[in-house]
Parts: C-alpha cells; sequence; structure tokens
C-alpha cells in the first residue's frame, strides 16, 4: 500500500505588512480580531516587520489603545495569554482618532503609515480591515481611494477586507461592488464570511473532493435530500438595534447557509485556487431555481420567538429585547425548501434552517441516501430500513458520522441504526481560535480562496431577492409563532414532512 507524505512543516509567516482596522473600538475588533491576530502571532504566522493600526472615532492616545486591548485579550483571548508574546505584539499597536467621513482621517493616517514603515519595516504592504456599520464600506473605500491609500505600486500591495453584511438585498449588493470595485481591483478585494474560516467547513471540499469513495454517489443517483441547519440558543441579546431591521434571513442565509450549500453541492473546480473554487460556487447558486412568489409562500417559514426557555433558563421574548419594536414583525427563524436545476442534482430537494433561541445550538449538512430495496427483509422481524445520513457536524461537536443499519447480534434478523464518527478534536487535537486568524493571514499572503468574490455575494442575494419581496408585501400575521426553546414554528415541520421527510436534529 502506497501513503504519499504528509508535508507536516507549519507554514511560513506573512511577509512584512501593516493591519489597519476601522472599528478598533468595536465588538468585532476585540472579541474575535485581536485574539486572532493574538493566535497568529503564538502559531509564529506573523512577520517581525509588522504594525497594527487601530482607527476608530473616541480620542485616545496610542498608550490608551494599547491598554484597553491589553484588558480586553486577557478577557477574549481563546487560550490563554503569554506575556512576553502580548509585549511583542503590544509594541506594535497604534492608534488613530478620526471620523471614517473625514478626509483628513485619511491623510493623518497616510502620515501614520509611513512613520510605522520607518520604525516597523512593514514595506508599504497594508491590509485594511472595514470592521463598521455596512454603511461606511463604500464611503472609507472611496476615501481611501481619494487619500490614495489603496494605490498598489511595483512592490507592494494594499487589500481591503470588507465585513458582513455585505449589503441588504441584491441592489444594495450591486451597487456596494460598483462603488467598491471603482477604486478596488476584484484581486484587491476581501469580502469576509467567517463560515469559511471554520475548519470543518473548509474540509467540506477535501471530504469531497479527496476521497474516491464519496464523491461518486454524491449526486441525485443516490442521494434522496440535503438539510442544512444552523441552530443557535442565543437570542439576539444586545444586538437588537442592528438585528431588528436585519432578520434571520439577510443575517444568515446569503452568507453562511448559502457557503455551506455552495461547498456541499458545487461541482469540482479545474484547481484548488481562488478563481475556480469561486466560479464554481457562484455557477451553484446560479442554479438555484429561482422562487416565485406562489413558491415563497408555499417553500419558505419565517418564524419570530416568543417567551420560552432555553436550557432551562427563562427568555425573554424578541419583542421585548432592547432596541426592538414591541410590535416588530422581524424574523428569527426562517427555513426553505430549495432545488437546484443542474445536472447533479435535478429532483434532490435541499432543505434550509436557521434560527434563534432553538433548543441546541448545532450546524450541519445532513445528506440522507436514497433508501435500499426493502424485498430480502419481507419475511423477517425487521418493520422498515431507516435511511442512511451522512452528517458533517460543523459546530459545536466538529465531526462526521455515518449512520447505517447493523445487524443486532443474536439468532433473528434485526437491525439497528448505528454510526462511525470522525472527530476531529480526537484525531488532530483542538486548536482553539476564533476562526478569523486562516482568513486573515490569507489576505496577508493573498491567497483569496476563502473570501466570496463579487458574483458569489450577489449570487446568494438573487436567490433571496423574491423572499425579501414577497415578506414585505405578506406582513406576518402569526408573530410570535415560536416559544423560545422550541424547534421554531410548526410550519418548518410541515414544509420537510409534507415530503414524507423529517428533520435530522430533532430531539
Ligand atoms: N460583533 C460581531 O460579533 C460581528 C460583527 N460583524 C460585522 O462587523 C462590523 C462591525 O461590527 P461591531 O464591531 O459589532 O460594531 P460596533 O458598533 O461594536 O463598532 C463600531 C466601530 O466603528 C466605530 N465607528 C462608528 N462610526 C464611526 C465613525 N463615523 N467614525 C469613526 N469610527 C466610527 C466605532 O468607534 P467609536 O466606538 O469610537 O464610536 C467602533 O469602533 C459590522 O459590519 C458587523 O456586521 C460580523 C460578524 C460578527
Ligand atoms: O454572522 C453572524 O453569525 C452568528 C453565528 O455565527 P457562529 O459562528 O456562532 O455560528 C450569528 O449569531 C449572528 O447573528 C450573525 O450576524
Amino acid at each position: 500500500m502506497v501513503f504519499c507524505n504528509i508535508d507536516m512543516s507549519p507554514p511560513s509567516p506573512a511577509g512584512p505588512c501593516a493591519v489597519v482596522i476601522f472599528g478598533a473600538s468595536g465588538d468585532l475588533t476585540k472579541r474575535l480580531l485581536f485574539p486572532s491576530l493574538y493566535n497568529l502571532a503564538r502559531n509564529k504566522l506573523l512577520p517581525e516587520d509588522f504594525a497594527i493600526v487601530g482607527v476608530a472615532r473616541s480620542e485616545k492616545s496610542d498608550d490608551a489603545f494599547r491598554s484597553e486591548m491589553n484588558e480586553n485579550i486577557h478577557q477574549f483571548a481563546t487560550a490563554g495569554v503569554d506575556e512576553e508574546l502580548w509585549h511583542w505584539l503590544e509594541g506594535r499597536l497604534y492608534y488613530l482618532s478620526g471620523n471614517f467621513d473625514d478626509p483628513a482621517t485619511y491623510s493623518q493616517l497616510q502620515q501614520k503609515l509611513a512613520d510605522i514603515e520607518d520604525k516597523h519595516g512593514t514595506g508599504g504592504n497594508v491590509l485594511f480591515y472595514l470592521a463598521t456599520a455596512e454603511d461606511y464600506f463604500a464611503k472609507i473605500v472611496s476615501l481611501l481611494g481619494e487619500a490614495g491609500l489603496v494605490r498598489e505600486e511595483a512592490g507592494h500591495w494594499r487589500r481591503v477586507i470588507v465585513e458582513k453584511p455585505f449589503g441588504h438585498d441584491l441592489e444594495s449588493a450591486r451597487t456596494l461592488n460598483r462603488e467598491i470595485l471603482s477604486v478596488l481591483s476584484e484581486s484587491q478585494t476581501y469580502r469576509i464570511d467567517h463560515y469559511l474560516g471554520k475548519e470543518t467547513v473548509q474540509n467540506i471540499l477535501v471530504f469531497r473532493f479527496a476521497n474516491g469513495l464519496f464523491e461518486p454517489i454524491w449526486n441525485r443517483n443516490y442521494i434522496d435530500h440535503v438539510q442544512i441547519t444552523v441552530a443557535e440558543t442565543v437570542g439576539v441579546e444586545q444586538r437588537g438595534g442592528f438585528y431588528d431591521h436585519t432578520g434571520a434571513l439577510r443575517d444568515m442565509v446569503p452568507n453562511h447557509l448559502f457557503q455551506l450549500l455552495a461547498l456541499t453541492a458545487m461541482e469540482p473546480p479545474t484547481a484548488f485556487n481562488a478563481d475556480p473554487v469561486r466560479t464554481e460556487k457562484a455557477k451553484v447558486l446560479e442554479a438555484v431555481e429561482p422562487l416565485s412568489e406562489q413558491d415563497v409562500l408555499h417553500q419558505v417559514v419565517r418564524g419570530q420567538y416568543g417567551e420560552g426557555t432555553v436550557a432551562g433558563k427563562p427568555v425573554a421574548a424578541y419583542r421585548a429585547s432592547p432596541k426592538v419594536a414591541p410590535d416588530s414583525n422581524t424574523e428569527t427563524f426562517v427555513a426553505m425548501k430549495l432545488a437546484i436545476d443542474n445536472w447533479r442534482w435535478a429532483g434532490v430537494p435541499f432543505y434550509l434552517r436557521t434560527g434563534k433561541t432553538l433548543p441546541k445550538r448545532a450546524t450541519e449538512v445532513a445528506i440522507q441516501f436514497k433508501q435500499a430495496p426493502f424485498a430480502l427483509f419481507r419475511d423477517t422481524p425487521v418493520e422498515c430500513l431507516t435511511p442512511n445520513f451522512l452528517v458533517v457536524k460543523i459546530q459545536p461537536e466538529e465531526q462526521i458520522s455515518l449512520q447505517f443499519s447493523a445487524k443486532v447480534p443474536g439468532p433473528a434478523v434485526r437491525m439497528n441504526g448505528v454510526q462511525m464518527d470522525f472527530s476531529y478534536k480526537d484525531f488532530f487535537g483542538a486548536a482553539p481560535g476564533t476562526g478569523y486568524e486562516t482568513l486573515i493571514y490569507d489576505c496577508m499572503i493573498g491567497d483569496a480562496i476563502l473570501f466570496q468574490r463579487a458574483d458569489n455575494a450577489e449570487a446568494g442575494w438573487k436567490v433571496v431577492d423574491p423572499i425579501l419581496k414577497t415578506w414585505a408585501s405578506h406582513p406576518p400575521a402569526d408573530f410570535p409563532n415560536y416559544a423560545a426553546g422550541s424547534w421554531g414554528p410548526r410550519p418548518a415541520n410541515a414544509l420537510i414532512e409534507r415530503d414524507l421527510r423529517y428533520w435530522h436534529l430533532y430531539d
């Protein structure tokens, strides 16, 4: 038997660069970006010639920013803090106070970056991270352009990571792409979706295309249907101001759920590179059958949680959350049935659902295979065959499970459902992280494979747009329609059960 050598040498540190974070005092920066940058330093993936500039409105000195980030890292680091390492990173932190709308901010930034380049040898390479509300994305890019800060000259690069949400419908996503691409080239633009930073999500590609076992049966001949669930136990918490004009559909579906769908359903790319992968992802989203108004009313279910109990703790209704309208019609749950109209998937339904305050935190892709014929067991005590499921568990468990039937030991022919599990933790050990590490590192080394291209972002909105339009003209009559701690509104079960199928996760 021949095994190929596996290169276990660690990746090299990124080349010299500075990272500028717009929104440096925000929640994302504190909880996720700084811990990620720290983890990159811990894993020796940051260059020695490195610096970070935080930009936000509040006035503070470099020293005040350093001590604020010092407190944050001790609160949010994913695996303890090595003080010496933190000291190394802290000495590379700078702060600029300024308004995102003000051109003066960008001339000051230019000066600051020049000083930093002299001091830290960052080589003129700059990653701008837009950790701000979406309303600022186009404005910041435009002012960066006017200040000449994103001009790439021989020998140095300038790249921009754009956070989510990328628009709030198809039209606004197209406008945002137009505005951004009037300043930046596509290769400078890194539209982030943090689901692509999750190892288990990336592994879908490897699992499908590096194993001769699964790909031959990964189609309508063998697969009965696919379920994609992103269940959260948390409610809207303190994010009512953002969430109440966003809702579960916009917040989760065109981005995170469609990443899972695209990786599960795409054709093999011609190479493991950014463009071939993103081309196949765009193609499969383009192949999702457009929903008519009738389809939306019949195939898409929305819900909003009322009061209830999650994990034994009482939860107030969504409408009672801070900064949420007391008569809000915003959905906190959505389920839908989609079809992909191509050669591989014709006739295979894709059921998707996501919601807040559900009984269990679980993100998974469950693939149900077609039943074996029953004929052989007709004269045995076996009453029916249970379907085979292949379940890719993304979080909190990071596993792949294959569920199949096995004979129960004994003289009679009886069978039971059993499963084979591969667990990331058991096999590779746990690597605590935020999921942003890979994404930031990839941007530093210029690898866009895990980022959305303009057409990927628009393709997601194209599927969702008819739902937004239909819902706008058909306000929900029954909100709140599920209790916090339940699996969503009843019609979400009817959506799949009328096809004589059942949600895989339902207990
Ligand atoms: N928080 C999270 O968990 C996640 C967030 N995101 C996305 O990340 C982005 C940022 O979110 P989040 O960190 O929660 O937002 P916050 O509201 O917590 O932070 C906003 C930041 O922007 C600064 N800011 C706002 N307006 C201006 C202005 N006019 N001029 C200068 N600075 C300004 C604020 O500075 P100051 O405090 O000084 O006013 C603050 O640093 C959003 O696009 C969000 O959708 C994505 C995934 C998860
Ligand atoms: O982008 C978002 O994602 C989170 C869920 O992310 P996860 O990594 O915890 O699965 C969601 O809670 C939030 O509403 C949304 O904006």
